[in-house]
């Protein structure tokens, strides 16, 4: 379904990663590694039409990205890792407004429910300026928890989505995650702590190299 070929990124004259090729088909979990600066981030805003590859193509469902735009972005969840709340609206408030720009409209029971399930009952109303840095993540990943993550998107691409979570909170991810594998969904997911998520069937690891000069 998700199907990367002789992928090229270049930032200035270093190459980040040439000739990458990978497919993920349903209820595959994808695990980008790499050190600092390999290229991590970058290869996903690729994977979701957010940054343009030097060489190569990314195809959903044997189209090409571009011409399978609409269908792709009904299909995707992205939560990138610097994903950042407005100070001034609640936990509720931020995460509806999330889910809106991502395409979905949950009602504000489900958004509640969501917030619950990431551990966040009884902070839904407060200013997202007052939440610590992981309750601040937990709502971002809540999206992932509303009813149209599991039904309309197929594909969930999270940059560090284990960042700054705690045992708990990494486990409920972990769940979710599980849950849309089983499901047929298709997870791509950076991270450079281990992740609870032992026991999964044949995890595929893309490992991404230091950068390279160009030669040319
Ligand atoms: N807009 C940009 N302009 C120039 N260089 C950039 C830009 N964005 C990223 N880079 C560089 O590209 C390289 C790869 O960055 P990227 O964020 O993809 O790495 P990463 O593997 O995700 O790293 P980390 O593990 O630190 O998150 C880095 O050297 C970074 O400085």
């Amino acid at each position: 379904m998700l199907e990367i070929q002789d992928l090229e990124a270049r930032r200035g004259r270093r190459v980040l990663f040439s000739g990458l090729g990978f497919q993920a088909e349903a209820g595959r979990l994808v695990r980008v590694a790499g050190p600092n600066g390999a290229g991590k981030t970058t290869l996903l805003r690729m994977l979701v039409g957010l940054g343009t590859p030097t060489a190569g193509t990314v195809r959903w469902r044997g189209q090409p990205l571009r011409a399978a735009r609409e269908l792709f972005h009904r299909e995707l969840a992205w939560v990138g890792h610097a994903a950042a709340l407005k100070d001034d609206l609640t936990a509720a408030e931020n995460l509806r407004a999330m889910a809106v720009l991502g395409g979905d409209d949950p009602s504000p029971a489900a958004a509640a429910a969501a917030l619950a399930a990431a551990g966040l009952k009884g902070r839904e109303r407060l200013p997202a300026r007052v939440l610590s840095a992981g309750q601040r993540r937990r709502v971002v990943l809540a999206r992932l928890a509303l009813p149209q993550a599991a039904a309309l998107r197929t594909l969930w691409v999270l940059d560090e989505p284990f960042n700054a979570l705690d045992v708990a909170a990494a486990d409920w991810l972990a769940g979710l995650v599980r849950t849309h594998l089983t499901r047929g969904g298709i997870v791509v997911l950076t991270s450079h702590q281990a992740i609870p998520l032992d026991g999964l069937a044949d995890p595929l690891t893309v490992s991404l190299g230091e950068p390279v000069p160009a030669s040319a």
